[in-house]
């Protein structure tokens, strides 16, 4: 399958559900892409080739809290990288650091335990979905405060008319797949 092919059959994937979990939101569903091996695999693929063909090295996946999970250790195993947790606060054990932030949604705060990330050690992290940008930046906060070095921040979809990027400005964003 090429990477044309790739995309469309994720895209195909992806369902929407109206007002869910709020009135007015359509939420986009990924669920599917996980029950299809074929369809995951696609999503590992091209994220895979989007980090070797921009970024030559990197040390560390980091996936956000919840279905960052999903998709992010399976692309370290891909490069043979270690995979790091960024949790809703209260999940993690031992001394952690903590970002507050706002969602479409919904407000939250996040959090890494402090010995996840070495100083300098190239960080790609990792979610499902960009909205408005909130999870993706609060994450990207928490990895500075760490003196990690940000490489890029994937997403399998990127909300457009929320205009997250806008507030990831100082980092690479790659999405799989724009909805507008
Ligand atoms: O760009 P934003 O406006 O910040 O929104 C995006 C975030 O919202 C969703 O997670 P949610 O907080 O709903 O948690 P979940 O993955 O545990 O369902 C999604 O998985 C992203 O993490
Ligand atoms: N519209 C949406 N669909 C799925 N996950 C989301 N997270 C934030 N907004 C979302």
């Amino acid at each position: 399958m090429n990477e044309g092919d790739k995309r469309a059959l994720l895209r195909s994937s992806v369902r929407e559900f109206l007002d869910f979990p709020s009135p007015g939101i359509c939420f986009r569903d990924i669920t599917p892409i996980l029950k299809d091996p074929t369809a995951f695999s696609a999503a590992i693929d091209l994220f895979e080739s989007y980090l070797r063909d921009h970024f030559p090295k990197i040390d560390l996946i980091a996936g956000l809290d919840s279905r960052g999970f999903l998709f992010g250790p399976a692309l370290a195993q891909r490069f043979g990288i270690g995979f790091v947790l960024i949790r809703k606060k209260g999940k993690l054990p031992g001394p952690t650091e903590c970002v507050s932030y706002s969602l479409e949604y919904g407000k939250a705060e996040i959090e890494i335990q402090v010995d996840a990330v070495d100083p300098g050690q190239k960080v790609v992290i990792i979610d499902d979905l960009l909205a408005t940008g909130g999870t993706m930046a609060a994450a990207c906060e928490l990895l500075k405060r760490r003196n990690a070095d940000i490489v890029a921040c994937l997403v399998v979809i990127e909300l457009s008319p929320l205009k997250g990027a806008e507030k990831l400005k100082s980092y690479p964003v790659h999405a799989l797949l724009q909805y507008d």
